[in-house]
């Protein structure tokens, strides 16, 4: 029995777990130990996508469920049907099978889905019945060993009807197909895979398969998130959703907790370049010149999230271009010191835009004091792009960011732009600034019990403006 209430199962779904940590002001710390974090909460974000495809007999769904499996061919993809979960029928059940209604909910063993459904989403391997239509039995056949995959499909009548089961839904699908060429499907299929005769489906049918369409499975329609017509011979809706899943896929998956969080699109270019700056031999010059970089990547991706207006010109063949005019009124702030490194870029970016200054003192980290700022009167009139290269905790963050909108910056024109945040710190910003937008280049595993982000590159600010002890050695070595 699965004891799990559906708040739980919604948790499992959106929210975050970080095991071997204790929360404190929002953010978790590490108790004692090693330089990992005990649990990546990196992975705790790798959850499967779960699509549910609902809708009623004949209707279509397998099919639909048929062709998005095929054209997603490079996913690692899992169907469950519903009908897995049928319940055995008692031997007095199966001398009168039929006044047995297979279309009620209670038809289904949804306890035993549940359980199937939270072990794939916590990525482990299960074993699904097959159900035998001719015996009305689901032990008939060896079970089906299933794989955890990127994309769970769960199909059948009623797969929207228990909350539970709705919750663990990424995307709800429902296949509407009109009754009649249900039915004419249904004769079809019944007579010739199942071996029935024409009357004992229509009996079936009017007794039992309609009444529940109408009374169960039509209900829940209003829990979908797209309604197909005419099943798998819409192929408009088809493609669309498989591009959605692919999006979504390719997300990270805070980025679909956070709509307003925007991880840069990673290329072997960008995977060198980290592997550089987070190499502990690098040397200085060297890590300078790809953190560099790296940051105006990040830049030129934060500007691109400006407000624009729409411009033509006419280029030097007369011939119009309708182009757009970057946004004006803009200003930069730099968090102390390592947030200075960033501030190059920018103004290479944004010719002579200006650029105020944060200091923030860390003692611990859970004493943070803001202890100078130098802001431009007019900031409350400019989008504010907030450049620090690490974002760990998200103190700093937080910190900068309420003294940014106190000063009058509305949060939806703060762009605050890093190269490596932590998961712990993007939810604590995500969480509390929801209009904010947030620029990274990659969202590393977590923090360690220093509170520094784990892989991570080290102090950045000591690495970029030469101060680190290796650096001093390396000096003293060559002199
Ligand atoms: N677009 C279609 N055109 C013709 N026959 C179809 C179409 N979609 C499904 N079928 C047939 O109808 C029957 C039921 O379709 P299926 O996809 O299994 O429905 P469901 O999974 O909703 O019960 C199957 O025999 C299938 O081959
Ligand atoms: N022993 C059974 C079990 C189920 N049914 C019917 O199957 C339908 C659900 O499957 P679909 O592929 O059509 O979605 C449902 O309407 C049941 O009536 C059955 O006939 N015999």
């Amino acid at each position: 029995m699965n004891t799990k209430s559906v708040e739980d199962l919604m948790e499992t779904s959106t929210e975050v777990h970080f095991s071997g940590f204790h929360m404190d002001n929002g953010l978790e710390q590490r108790k004692a130990g090693t330089e990992e974090p005990t649990t990546s909460a990196f992975d705790e974000y790798r959850q499967p996508f779960v699509i549910g495809v609902a809708g009623g007999s004949a209707s279509g769904k397998t099919a639909v469920c048929d062709m998005i499996i095929q054209q997603l061919h490079d996913q690692r993809v899992v169907l469950v049907n519903q009908d897995s979960f049928y319940h055995n029928l008692t031997k007095e059940q199966l001398t009168r099978v039929q006044d047995y209604n297979f279309d009620h909910p209670e038809a289904f063993d949804s306890e035993r889905l549940l359980s199937v459904m939270d072990k794939l989403k916590h990525s482990q391997a299960v074993d699904i019945p097959k159900y035998d239509f001719k015996c009305y039995k689901n032990d008939v056949f060896p079970a089906r060993r299933v794989n955890p995959a990127d994309v769970i499909i769960l199909e059948g009548i009623l797969v929207f009807h228990d909350p539970r089961v709705r919750a663990l839904m990424n995307m709800k699908i429902f296949v509407d197909t009109d009754a009649d060429v249900r039915l004419a499907r249904r004769i079809k299929r019944d007579t010739a895979d199942n071996a029935r005769n024409i009357e004992a489906v229509l009996d079936q049918y009017s007794k039992f398969v309609k009444p529940a369409f109408d009374d169960f499975i039509l209900p829940t329609k209003k829990y979908a998130d797209i309604i197909i017509p005419r099943g798998g011979d819409n192929h408009v809706a088809i493609d669309l959703i498989v591009q959605h899943i692919r999006t979504k896929l390719g997300q990270h998956d805070l980025c679909k907790i956070y709509p307003n969080l925007y991880v840069i699109h990673s290329t072997f270019q960008i995977r060198g370049m980290h592997t550089l700056i987070r190499d502990s031999q690098t040397k200085k010059h060297d890590f300078v010149f790809y953190a560099d970089r790296l940051i105006r990547l990040v830049v030129e991706q934060g500007l691109g999230h400006l407000p624009f207006t729409e411009k033509q010109v006419i280029a030097p063949t007369g011939s119009v271009y309708s182009g757009v005019d970057f946004c004006k009124r803009l200003c930069g702030v730099s968090v102390i010191r390592s947030g200075e490194s960033m501030e190059n870029a920018l103004r290479a970016c944004c010719k002579g835009i200006k650029i105020g200054k944060i200091l923030i003192h860390r003692e611990g980290d859970n004493g943070q004091q803001l202890i100078y700022e130098k802001l431009p009167n007019d900031i409350s009139d400019r989008h504010v792009l907030l450049l620090d290269p690490i974002l760990g905790t998200g103190n700093s963050a937080v910190q900068a960011i309420s003294l940014i909108i106190r000063k009058g910056v509305p949060e939806s024109n703060i762009i605050f732009l890093n190269l490596i945040s932590a998961p712990q710190g993007l939810h604590v910003v995500c969480k509390r600034f929801p209009r904010i937008k947030i620029v990274t280049s990659e969202i590393d595993n977590g923090l360690n019990e220093d509170f520094r982000v784990v892989p991570g590159m080290g102090e950045f600010g000591d690495r970029y403006f030469g101060t680190d002890d290796d650096d001093e050695l390396e000096e003293s070595r060559s002199r």
